[in-house]
């Protein structure tokens, strides 16, 4: 919908289009996009035009044909073809997290280990199993040299310290495959400083050069952040316009339940399904996609002016309901899940964040400094016709692969491990927990071992990491890429986390790099869409919450260089996230929350659909697929300090005391399940209201703190 997704996408496209996507745009995002649709009409993509001549198909089955549809209305059919250019599809070693180490179906039942066990599927293939081969390079390609043979006059420069402005890249003559690259990974204006200063330092048309080349890229960021700005810009114009732009449109359906439209202007003759309607759709097999794209547009647009443009008689409500459930067949979730993530966003925002989830992230790898320099791996890739670039300024490790003519996960270089194929948000935790030299550290859940061997090199190979994971299979994987890698401070172990600190403890920082739903990278696991229940989201925030306070009693608070947790997860969810840390933060009263480090990045909630957390929430970082162009993503870091014997008359830190105590004595400790009902009760009353139904009234909340103690 937005330009903003479609900017940020790791589409390989012509820099000219990407340009074109900085065009600031007719204010009102609506209005926008229902002229587009006109211009669509009259010259339909061409996926639209084929299933246009299929049968048709309900809409989340025909969805990846007519997915185009919607980018029309972006204003994509008036753009140049982009070139002919296949993504990389490839299984993250790191965060394979999808659907290797997403959640599985749970016996609340069984024992811990075997729980655990059954949480997740046993992936061994955290490896690299796609390639960058099946990038379909148009043929004849006038860059083809690049790809094909060793690149010309490669000046490699000195062997500076700084390598980031040192890549070793000089290509002659014709216009080089650099300058058609997709947009970069960036933090957006919007949370993150941009430094734009040296953009101008380079003519853009003249060829790539070791010199320019950091110009280039940092011009690149800066280009691309104005255009972040622009979009957010734009997205805070159409919010303001509806007379109803509250701060967050997506809490609008409980707000605005009885609010009723005034009769707006109905332009293009859009009327609103009732609920009956809508049920008896669904039992025809639901509507035809053009319909569920336009009805899609109508309500986004609708929702940003609600009182001004919603028909007389229908409450907000009403729309949302209408989008969530088209967002749902548009997209292929499940309803809940839908719900959940749409609740996180303004009301266009959250499309752009559902857009953005059917596009492939940037393929991305971190040098490993044990082995090599980033210069020396950027030059040996390019010689082997990869074309690549440093990710950004925030890591000095990262490459993001354009195109390559090998397997990058099949180069003498990656078997010699020199790199790991790592998702850049996957760098993320590691670089707020900054592990140093001669610590001790644990990685609590850390198969297929992306974090471990990325703390093992920032450790230099020295101190000692303990890589443990609950999964025993997925820890081969780990110990593969540990050897790969040339880490030789790490020990691999397999204990459920939960067992820590009476395994081992008194670590100087501890990462705790939970196993989530995955709703961060639904890119790259698709089936998260439809297998995640309520019942799984209540589950796995359970196992986080026990999980983190372990990881806090595993940090030595004395520890005299560090006494650092981050716990991080690759999932939005708030349940996941914030809720966990809040908790966290009050059972353990001697934990605080620190600066990440991170440059950008959103805050964390502080609070959430009725629920505050604690103020410091907002020093945790949220990334999204939409914004940063990278998996969503949350990361906490914490300062574990030395625990004090708190009074009675304080009854959450009486809990604190008590789970501290039956965790020392390796008992499994209190856990507050009443406090959980309790959301889920309200949850589900907020779901009934939306569809118009009358929830009961509220059963008495119970005494959190106190139910705690007495479990
Ligand atoms: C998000 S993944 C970790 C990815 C890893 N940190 C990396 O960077 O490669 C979560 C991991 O948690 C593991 N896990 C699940 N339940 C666990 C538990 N109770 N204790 C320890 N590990 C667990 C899963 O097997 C999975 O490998």
């Amino acid at each position: 919908m937005g330009r903003r997704a479609k900017n940020k996408q790791g589409d390989p496209q012509p820099l000219a289009q990407a340009q074109d996507n900085a065009r600031p745009s007719q204010k009102k995002l609506g209005k926008r996009k229902a002229d587009e649709v006109d211009s669509g009409a009259k010259r339909p993509a061409k996926k639209v035009k084929e299933s246009a001549a299929k049968p048709a198909k309900t809409p989340a089955a025909t969805k990846g044909k007519e997915k185009s549809a919607l980018k029309v209305a972006k204003g994509k059919a008036d753009q140049p073809k982009p070139k002919k250019q296949k993504q990389a599809r490839f299984e993250d070693e790191d965060d394979g997290a999808g659907s290797s180490e997403g959640w599985e179906d749970v016996d609340e039942d069984s024992d811990l280990k075997t729980q655990a066990k059954s949480l997740f599927h046993d992936s061994d293939e955290g490896e690299f199993v796609g390639d960058l081969d099946d990038l379909d390079i148009e043929v004849g390609d006038e860059n083809d040299d690049l790809l094909g043979g060793p690149v010309e006059e490669l000046d490699l420069g000195s062997d500076d310290e700084d390598e980031e402005s040192e890549l070793p890249v000089k290509l002659k003559g014709k216009k080089s495959k650099q300058q058609d690259r997709p947009l970069k990974i960036i933090p957006t204006a919007s949370d993150a400083s941009s430094d734009e200063s040296d953009e101008d330092e380079d003519d853009e048309d003249g060829p790539i050069t070791m010199k320019n080349m950091e110009a280039r890229s940092r011009a690149l960021d800066a280009r691309a952040a104005r255009e972040a700005e622009l979009n957010a810009e734009e997205m805070r114009l159409a919010e303001l316009a509806g007379e109803e732009s509250d701060d967050d449109l997506a809490d609008a359906d409980d707000v605005d339940m009885d609010e009723e439209g005034e009769g707006g202007d109905d332009s293009e003759g859009f009327v609103l399904p009732t609920a009956e309607e809508r049920e008896e759709e669904k039992k025809r097999g639901g509507p035809d996609v053009h319909t569920v794209q336009r009805r899609m547009r109508e309500c986004v647009r609708i929702l940003g002016n609600f009182k001004k443009l919603g028909a007389k008689g229908r409450a907000r409500s009403e729309y949302v309901q209408q989008l969530i459930s088209d967002i749902a067949s548009y997209y292929g979730y499940n309803e809940f899940l839908a719900e959940k993530l749409f609740q996180l966003f303004p009301v266009a925002e959250a499309i752009e964040f559902f857009e953005a989830n059917e596009v492939p992230r940037p393929v991305t790898i971190r040098t490993n400094t044990l082995r090599t320099r980033r210069r020396d791996l950027a030059q040996a890739l390019i010689n082997r016709g990869v074309n690549l670039e440093p990710i950004g300024k925030w890591t000095n490790v990262g490459l993001q692969v354009f195109e390559s003519s090998v397997p990058i996960g099949a180069t003498p270089e990656y078997l010699a491990g020199h790199y790991m194929l790592q998702a850049a948000s996957s760098f993320l935790p590691v670089i707020a927990l900054s592990p140093q030299p001669g610590e001790r550290v644990l990685d609590m859940a850390s198969a297929p071992g992306g974090k471990t061997t990325h703390m093992a090199a920032l450790m230099q190979n020295t101190g000692v990491v303990f890589a443990n994971d609950a999964n025993k299979a997925r820890t081969k994987s780990l110990t593969a890429n540990v050897h790969r890698l040339g880490c030789k401070n790490v020990v691999v172990c397999s204990y459920d986390g939960r067992e820590f600190p009476k395994v081992i403890g008194g670590f100087d920082r501890v990462l705790l790099d939970a196993p989530c739903s995955g709703t961060g990278v639904i890119s790259k696991d698709a089936s998260v869409k439809t297998n995640k229940s309520e019942r799984d989201f209540s589950l796995l925030s359970h196992l986080q919450k026990q999980l983190i306070l372990c990881a806090i009693d595993s940090v030595q608070p004395d520890s005299k260089t560090g006494g650092y947790l981050v716990y991080s997860t690759c999932s939005v969810t708030v349940d996941e996230n914030e809720a966990v840390v809040d908790y966290a933060l009050r059972k353990r009263p001697n934990v605080k929350l620190v600066d990440t480090g991170l440059e950008f990045g959103r805050p964390g909630y502080t609070s959430y659909r009725g629920k505050t957390f604690n103020d410091k929430l907002s020093l945790t970082r949220r990334f999204y697929p939409h914004v940063h162009n990278m998996d969503g993503f949350y990361v906490a870091k914490f300062k574990v300090e030395k625990r004090t014997k708190v009074t009675k008359p304080d009854a959450v830190a009486d809990t604190a005391v008590d789970m501290e105590e039956a965790t020392e004595a390796g008992e499994s400790f209190a856990f507050n399940d009443a406090e959980d009902q309790q959301y889920i009760e309200e949850d589900k009353r907020k779901r009934m209201r939306a569809k118009g139904l009358k929830p009961p009234p509220r059963s008495k909340p119970a005494p959190v703190a106190v139910a705690a103690v007495a479990a």
